[in-house]
């Protein structure tokens, strides 16, 4: 079927959802038609993910009850045992996630699948601590992260807690586009499946749960009942679910002295103030920081709308703050990890963290000084899951932390995805120990950069919306891949990783094989050290340029970054 098929398949339904009637009344820019007919979203990095609106190639009812059904007619195949253990879901704080959450536990009702729901907004982590303590087969969680408000967007996990893998979630994506006709999907009726027991409402149970597992995130109990009183912490959860059960967790590790953002810490799904509301960008800190100069706090630390990333920005000697980067904050916490254990005689000898092959090798020179593994993987958390499940099975390693540059950690594997809430207890312990040695976070990363190098990172992502996206996106990654440059601002390119065929190509030729399943990423390692990194976002319509560099000073790694980074642009524009 066209596009405009489609369209028109939507304008004579009757019965359409009144508000999707009224939107679709009012769209009359033909790109933008197309755009929201021309295809079905696809399940990417992080599952579902887009605007809201009618179409086929948006967010709505519709497409989250077809997406459900696809999950649902999948569990019908696994037999009664799989459809009783369940789904648990989850959802944030945007517009229509309450909808699209209790839309998909009628669909999974109407297969006769046992459904836990909160009964309120909860953290993407805590959907996937949820599936575990349900020993649900799948989670569902609503949320489209830290994107615009007029996104939205659905995340699937599987029974280990970590989102869908791709094989899995090919073979949803199968099921799900075998439904012909999006509008007759069938729905329960919700009260007849809570009176019946197939729905189970979630709530303080699994929130105390959650609580009792995350006191095992705290190293040295020591620090926060000396210090913890001292220093002052400016929280927000811009505007998302993070507040409640962060500053739980806050309180139990014994982090009590620190102020919630007022406005922000009211959940809005119209984020006022915030186009993004992403711990990544300095526009998330505006009112956090004013606050912090108020009261003048040590740190401020942001949680995004669904509670799994974190970011925060630490008070410089000249009273500014200064925003770290997610491998900044990573390699601290990292580095405060392996030697609290170690001073504490309790690092193990198999210890191993994982990190995707985007973010700093900063964190891979700490961990080898502490005679830790780290093991790369691909971009997404649930690669990081995926080891942890490894680890498990093996008996091999023992997880210590897992991260991203995209601002996303992991301490404690009771989780197994990025979980922020653990991120605000450990980081808080982190500030007490350097306060222990007389010292501020900000003078706990000079003293890293001092003894590790002073390594600086940056991900540039260019926006290519609309239609044409994709193509413009495919373009740029066939010229890397024909045009293969040989040298970057003068620096010559040692090895090649093409992660789509598996294979690492040195400068002599000799090619390898990478070992890492196959994915849509090039990275250069240069003569120097410096690695670059080229990839499709699976969540946003972007192109993401990766740089991480070192030197001996600041002004050093700095200088570097910068000429990479526009020997890669005038590359890339060429
Ligand atoms: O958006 P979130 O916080 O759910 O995070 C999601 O997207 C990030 C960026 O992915 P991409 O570079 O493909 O856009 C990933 O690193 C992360 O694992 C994933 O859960
Ligand atoms: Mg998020």
């Amino acid at each position: 079927m066209s596009w405009k098929d489609t369209y028109q398949t939507w304008l004579d339904r009757k019965d359409l959802e009144p508000s999707l009637k009224r939107q679709l009344a009012a769209m009359k820019d033909e790109k933008e038609i197309e755009d929201a007919f021309y295809g079905p979203l696809s399940f990417g990095t992080a599952g579902m993910r887009g605007l809201m609106g009618p179409g086929i190639n948006r967010m709505n009812v519709y497409t989250v009850r077809q997406a459900t059904e696809g999950l649902a007619q999948f569990m019908d195949t696994l037999g009664d045992e799989i459809k009783q253990r369940g789904v648990a879901i989850s959802y944030d704080s945007r517009h229509n996630s309450r909808l699209f959450a209790h839309d998909a536990a009628r669909v999974l009702g109407a297969h006769n699948i046992k459904v836990y729901i909160y009964d309120n907004l909860r953290p993407t982590p805590e959907l996937s601590f949820a599936v575990r303590y349900q020993h649900t087969y799948a989670g569902i969680m609503i949320t489209a992260s830290h994107n615009p408000k007029e996104y939205n967007g659905y995340k699937i996990y599987g029974e280990d807690g970590g989102q869908m893998p791709p094989k899995e979630s090919d073979l949803m994506t199968s099921y799900i586009r075998k439904i012909d006709d999006i509008f007759d999907i069938k729905l329960a009726d919700e009260q007849a499946m809570l009176n019946s027991g197939l729905e189970t409402i979630m709530g303080e149970d699994v929130d105390a749960a959650y609580l009792e597992n995350a006191k095992k995130v705290t190293i040295n109990h020591e620090l926060a009942k000396k210090y913890g009183k001292e220093m002052k912490f400016v929280f927000t959860p811009l505007c998302g679910t993070g507040r409640m059960l962060g500053e739980r967790a806050l309180r139990q590790a014994g982090f009590t002295n620190y102020e919630v953002e007022p406005f922000e810490g009211q959940p809005n799904g119209d984020f006022p103030g915030l186009e993004h509301p992403n711990p990544e960008f300095p526009e998330a800190f505006v009112r956090s920081e004013k606050l912090g100069k108020q009261v003048n706090a040590d740190i401020l630390i942001a949680t995004d709308p669904d509670a799994d990333r974190l970011g925060c920005a630490i008070r410089q000697p000249d009273g500014e703050y200064l925003l770290l980067t997610g491998n900044q904050i990573a390699s601290i916490m990292l580095h405060y990890i392996l030697e609290a254990h170690k001073q504490a005689g309790t690092l193990p000898a198999n210890a191993a963290a994982v990190k995707s092959i985007v973010s700093t090798e900063f964190a891979t020179k700490i961990a080898a000084d502490y005679g830790v593994k780290m093991i790369n993987v691909l971009t997404g958390f649930k690669w990081i899951a995926d080891q942890i499940h490894q680890y498990e099975t093996k008996h091999n390693h023992t997880f210590m932390f897992g991260f991203e540059e995209s601002f996303g950690y992991l301490i404690k594997p009771f989780v197994r995805d990025k979980d922020a809430i653990q991120t605000l207890t450990l980081l808080a312990e982190v500030a007490a120990y350097y306060r222990s040695r007389n010292m501020t976070l900000y003078d706990g990363l000079q003293e890293l950069f001092q003894k590790y190098g002073y390594f600086q990172e940056k991900t540039i992502a260019n926006t290519y919306a609309g239609v044409e996206g994709p193509a413009k996106i495919k373009n740029l990654m066939k010229k890397f891949r024909e045009e293969a440059p040989t040298h970057f601002a003068g620096q010559q390119v040692v090895v090649t990783e093409d992660f789509s065929n598996n294979t690492k190509t040195l400068a002599d030729g000799t090619v390898e094989e990478l070992g890492i399943p196959e994915s849509n990423v090039l990275r250069y390692v240069l003569a120097d050290g410096t690695w670059i990194a080229i990839r499709p976002s699976g969540t946003e319509p972007k192109l993401k340029y990766y740089i991480g560099t070192s030197a001996d000073t600041l002004v050093g790694a700095k200088q570097k970054l910068a000429d990479f980074e526009k020997a890669l642009q005038e590359f890339a524009e060429a």
